[in-house]
């Protein structure tokens, strides 16, 4: 197998006596969509917190190749550390400004990218741009690249936070609940957004997501979580016929989709 761009073993964390996580290993491949899904309270926002630094692990390591190919620790460092090796999140943290143009967005991700000192009112609007608008071109926001960014409808403020979140040129991106809030068809057009970058681009993605419909239908590979705990792993049939993960779900109310719209567990 090609060297793992993220390995996780053995990660844990709890909080005041509550195993959020225990145990969870892991590895994601160049070029993979892996996803993490598991009821309310499985632990995936803390194993995502774990990997991108913002909460340290009880036990457990994480070791991530960046572009350079060398293998690093990555627990131990600060988010801003682990952002600068190449791992991108987008959905919970990103920070946008309402005030400036779709593309003056991107352009202050590339300026931080490149770690230039800035000025917002002079330097911004000029640097930069051409990439900002080959980035906001791959998200399919080319056209959108003059508006005020605070007038985006929701799925487009979605596509711009992912054209920042690849401005830092990420070899990993963690995605948390990336169609939250989004319409059905938004979702699907999101979705195949995202496996297109991973295709040509090489990016690995990381993303957790309630509606499994999505999970199942886009990513190559599922994990899922309960109670802190890996319980399977492998490709979306093999996940969706596992006797255990169909406890869990049913035993939160929900079925797999087979066609009959969406399901979400509760
Ligand atoms: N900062 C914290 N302090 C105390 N307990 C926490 C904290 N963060 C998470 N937990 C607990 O850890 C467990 C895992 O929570 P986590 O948010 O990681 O789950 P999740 O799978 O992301 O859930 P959801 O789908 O609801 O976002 C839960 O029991 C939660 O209450």
């Amino acid at each position: 197998m090609t060297e793992a761009v993220l390995e996780v073993s053995n990660l844990s964390k709890s909080f005041g006596g509550v195993d959020a996580v225990r145990d969870v290993s892991f590895a994601l491949a160049p070029g993979e969509l892996l996803a993490m899904i598991g009821p309310n309270g499985a632990g995936k926002t803390t194993c995502f917190n774990m990997i991108s630094g913002q909460l340290s692990p009880n036990r457990g390591s994480i070791a991530f190749r960046g572009a350079d190919g060398e293998r690093r620790e990555l627990v131990g460092l600060r988010p801003r550390e682990i952002w600068r090796l190449g791992v991108g999140r987008t959905f919970q943290i990103t920070a946008t400004y309402p005030s400036m143009t779709v593309a003056e967005n991107v352009q202050m991700a590339l300026i931080s990218h490149n770690r230039r000192i800035f000025n917002p009112t002079r330097l911004a609007r000029a640097l930069y741009r051409d990439r900002a608008l080959e980035l906001l071109e791959t998200v399919g926001m080319a056209e959108q690249a003059d508006r005020a960014a605070s007038i985006l409808a929701y799925g487009d403020l979605k596509r711009m936070e992912l054209a920042i979140a690849l401005a830092n040129e990420p070899r990993l991106l963690l995605m948390d609940e990336p169609t939250a809030g989004m319409a059905p068809q938004e979702r699907i057009e999101l979705m195949k957004l995202t496996a297109g970058i991973v295709r040509d681009q090489g990016v690995s993605v990381l993303f957790t997501e309630h509606d499994v419909d999505v999970v199942f239908a886009h990513s190559h590979r599922v994990m899922v979580l309960a109670r802190g705990q890996l319980i399977a792993q492998g490709t979306a049939e093999e996940v969706r016929a596992d006797p255990h993960v169909q406890e869990v779900y049913l035993g939160g109310g929900t079925t797999f989709g087979h066609g009959a719209g969406e399901a979400e567990h509760v």
